[in-house]
């Protein structure tokens, strides 16, 4: 069977030739009009409604002995009532009601339910192009086998009844004389009553000769000699014999029944495919009902038709208030004209889109979805269904854009952090370099936040930090950038016209924090040593222009911090250097390239030893000894200072330790320990740590500080030199003299010695003044009940000077230089004299 595409309806074939008659017409009047109009049904009305069908078919029932035959009413053999079907039915639905009801014709009605024409059985099989089909097909059994064959003489009326006897729709004729056969068909019999001829022999009616095809040509083969010939019959030989009478019902029949079981086979896939389709439909709305994602079916002008309980879920709408509605209910108002075109043009153009929208629930909230929506054909329609499939992303994305927070942003300040600012450097290099613009950038660093944050607390450190941002920010222009870098070291990136911008600039940020902060109910200040660098000038890209107002901003802090240096190009060759000596110091500090040298100190009175400074000396395989002098700054910038006293303390108890073990017994051990360290909190307790680790007392040590170790935190350097006392340990003040000597620290603080600082000593007793001061500082440290050393004696006259003063205690070259550990023994068994231990 040829499958169609688009199945045909009746009225693709249907005849719009309605021939009727009246019900009181009589039969005769009816078959002539059938005759007239070559039909073979004509449909019987009353008042306009047809109410009956009479076909030649219906002969067959007709008593043709009746001699009122002709005269009887159409209404008393018609069938009713009429079967009917709409013409815009499919030729299925039409050949199902043949099937069916085993009719041959319906009457056609149009939209308006009136009858508009007629459809036979023969109109859908020969619309099926069958050809095919029939060519295949043998006329084997397909055909009358046990007809009738009457002698010629018979008479009609005779023949006509053996025919309604029988119900036979064909009877043969045989004459004999001739040797021919004859037909007499039902059709024929149509003329039987227009002219009903009683005496007539069946010879005289019949129609001869025959035609005549072999049982074992094809249908095909019998269809074609049928409507080649007009003839409604074939009689069916086998080597001349005659088997039987294929007639075009046959033919028909044939087809029909092929038709139907096609018919039936294709109800059975139609059925199949039903449930088919109810279960696919049934899994399909037991998933969307199930589905976590919100799923929303529109028609094609948007008119919501279905939503899931997901879609409820997620927005608060039940489904009886959207279903109906447009999907604009849920717009949040957050996406211009130009998003939705986007997306219409998308899936008019693919059939899909995706992606993220804004909506607003039905509580008014707004939330975020990932939105799915695609454009479904129905099958067999021009029509469009949209189903959008959408999850709530919001914490997704609120967890997102917290990631960009932590990934972008500095989480103390706020402000963009290294990899934002490193990114915008990048993107204004660019800018810059297509407009030839100039661009500054600036690194602040606070001075000595180190001591506020390790005086004050770290929380105390944090909020300097924020109210610096803010401050810095106020300076700054909209468009510029102010980024932490970490720790207190803040960097700008700003456009500028000139260099004076930069200076400008600077010096605002000067000035700005030169106002005290509010820290926990105190006034701190905080200053601040600026670099910048310039682009073009300075560099091209963003690592040369950091690295330039890096190392600008170190130059600020050495020159004496507070201050803004704009980056020169011999900076470079200092920064190297400084660079360099960083990464030797740190290798030497992991390698052990340290050592101690001892200095003894010199009783004035008994001329014994009194005591032994341990003084730090570098190493260095390449360059030989370097001071400390050159060092401890160094350390003391890169934070490794701590470390390095720590160091020296560890070695100074291993010192001690070993001496004590050999019997000597040289006095205490000094050992100098930076500001910082103090004001950290923990030198005490490192203190007690060594001691206990090489079982020795406090007393044989002494701590050399100087007056920068009170300044930052007065009241933690005293609870931390309280501490020493406790264990033993003596505090002496160095370098005395040179510091801001508020001289009231010498009564408030557990101080025993005071070291006059060498540079006084060097100008005694020569230089009027000096001499004064060395003088005034013995005698106060009397009154004060506080020892002296004085530093740096070289020469006798200072000695002579200082032992006339009665100074305690003199260190320096005119009585022993440092020296290394070695040394000091072989000095110690010169002197050979025990020291009395203080
Ligand atoms: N011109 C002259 N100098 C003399 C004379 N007698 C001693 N000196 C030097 O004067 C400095 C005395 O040490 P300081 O005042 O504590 O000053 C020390 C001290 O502040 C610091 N320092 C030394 N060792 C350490 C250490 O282990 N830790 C810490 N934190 N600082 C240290 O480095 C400074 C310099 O130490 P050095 O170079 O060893 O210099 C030493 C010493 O060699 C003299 O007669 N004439």
């Amino acid at each position: 069977m040829k499958q169609t595409r688009h199945p045909q309806q009746v009225s693709d074939i249907f005849s719009r030739k309605l021939v009727c008659c009246s019900t009181d017409t009589s039969l005769v009047d009816a078959v002539r009009l059938m005759q007239v109009h070559n039909i073979s049904a004509i449909f019987v009305k009353r008042q306009q409604a047809i109410v009956g069908i009479w076909t030649e078919a219906d002969c067959i029932k007709l008593d043709f002995t009746d001699s009122n035959l002709k005269h009887i009413e159409i209404q008393s053999v018609m069938s009713s009532p009429v079967l009917k079907i709409s013409c815009q039915q499919l030729l299925c639905d039409a050949a199902l009601i043949f099937y069916q009801h085993n009719v041959r014709h319906l009457l056609v009605i149009d939209n308006n339910d009136l009858p508009c024409g007629v459809i036979s059985i023969s109109d859908i099989v020969r619309n099926q192009g069958l050809d095919h089909y029939l060519q295949f097909r043998p006329i084997k059994e397909q055909y009358h086998k046990n007809v009738l064959v009457v002698p010629s003489y018979l008479m009609l009326s005779e023949g006509v009844e053996m025919m309604r006897e029988r119900t036979a729709q064909v009877i043969l004729v045989y004459n004999q004389q001739q040797d021919e056969h004859g037909i007499i068909t039902q059709r024929d019999l149509l003329h039987l009553i227009v002219e009903p001829d009683s005496n007539a022999s069946c010879w005289s009616f019949a129609s001869w000769p025959l035609y005549r095809v072999s049982s074992k040509s094809s249908l095909f083969d019998a269809y074609r000699l049928m409507s080649t010939n007009n003839v409604r019959h074939l009689v069916v030989t086998d080597d001349l014999e005659i088997k039987g009478v294929l007639a075009i019902e046959h033919l028909v029949n044939e087809i029909e029944s092929a038709y139907y079981s096609e018919l039936e086979k294709v109800l059975e896939q139609r059925d199949i495919d039903l449930q088919h389709s109810q279960r696919n439909l049934y899994l399909a709305n037991k998933i969307i009902d199930a589905s976590l994602d919100g799923i929303m079916i529109t028609q094609q002008n948007g008119v919501i038709m279905q939503v899931n309980p997901a879609f409820t879920a997620l927005t608060g709408y039940q489904e009886y208030e959207v279903v109906g509605k447009h999907p604009r209910i849920l717009s949040s108002g957050k996406h211009g004209k130009n998003f939705y075109v986007k997306m219409w043009q998308s899936i008019t153009q693919t059939g899909v889109w995706q992606g993220e929208i804004c909506n607003r629930k039905k509580n008014g909230d707004l939330y975020v979805e990932w939105l799915t929506i695609i454009a479904i054909r129905e099958p067999n329609d021009d029509e469009l269904v949209y189903a959008a499939i959408f999850s709530d992303i919001t914490e997704r994305k609120t967890a997102e854009d917290k990631i960009v927070q932590l990934a972008y942003f500095d989480e103390l300040t706020g402000l963009p952090n290294r990899r934002l600012f490193n990114d915008r450097l990048t993107m204004a290099l660019a800018a810059a370099h297509r407009n030839n613009d100039m661009l500054a950038v600036m690194f602040i660093d606070l001075d000595r936040f180190k001591e506020i944050n390790d005086s004050l607390g770290h929380s105390a450190g944090d909020e300097l930090l924020k109210m610096v941002a803010i401050r810095l920010q106020n300076v700054l222009c909209e468009g510029d950038t102010l980024a932490r870098l970490g720790g207190d070291e803040f960097v700008v990136l700003c456009e500028i016209d000139d260099i004076s911008a930069v200076i400008s600039l600077a010096d605002q940020i000067l000035n700005n924090l030169n106002t005290p902060f509010q820290l926990e109910g105190l006034e701190v200040g905080a200053t601040a040593s600026i670099g910048a660098a310039v682009y073009p000038d300075d560099g091209l890209d963003s690592e040369t222009l950091l690295k330039h107002a890096d190392i600008a901003m170190y130059r600020s802090k050495e020159v004496g911090r507070n201050s803004f240096q704009l980056f020169k190009p011999s900076m470079n060759a200092r920064s190297l250097e400084r660079f360099a000596m960083m990464s030797r110091f740190q290798y030497a500090l992991e390698n052990d390239e340290f050592e101690l040298y001892f200095q003894p100190k010199q009783c004035l009175r008994s001329k014994a030893i009194k005591g032994v400074e341990a003084l730090l000396r570098w190493q260095d395989p390449a360059l030989g000894i370097i001071s400390p002098a050159q060092f401890i700054p160094l350390a003391e910038e890169l934070g490794l200072i701590v470390k390095l006293d720590l160091w020296v303390l560890n070695n100074a108890g291993m010192q001690l330790a070993l001496w004590q073990q050999q019997g000597i017994t040289a006095g205490r051990l000094a050992i100098n320990i930076s500001a910082c360290h103090l004001s950290q909190g923990s030198l005490s307790s490192s203190v007690e740590k060594m001691l206990q680790r090489y079982n020795l007392s406090g007393n044989c040590l002494e701590i050399e500080l100087t007056e920068s170790s009170f300044i930052s935190s007065f009241s933690q350097a005293k609870r931390e030199l309280w501490q020493l006392k406790k264990m033993g340990v003596q505090i002496a003040l160095d370098d005395f003299g040179t510091g801001y000597s508020a001289l009231s620290y010498l009564t408030k603080l557990p101080i025993d010695t005071l070291k006059i600082d060498a540079s006084f000593i060097a100008k005694v007793p020569d230089e009027y003044g000096n001499s004064e001061i060395v003088a005034a500082i013995v005698a106060m440290a009397n009154s004060l009940n506080l020892k002296v050393i004085a530093e740096g004696v070289e020469k006798l006259a200072q000695y002579s000077y200082l032992l006339e003063l009665g100074c305690d205690v003199i260190q320096g070259y005119y009585y022993c230089r440092p020296l290394t550990q070695r040394q000091w023994l072989e000095f110690y068994q010169l002197q050979n004299q025990p020291t009395v231990i203080s």
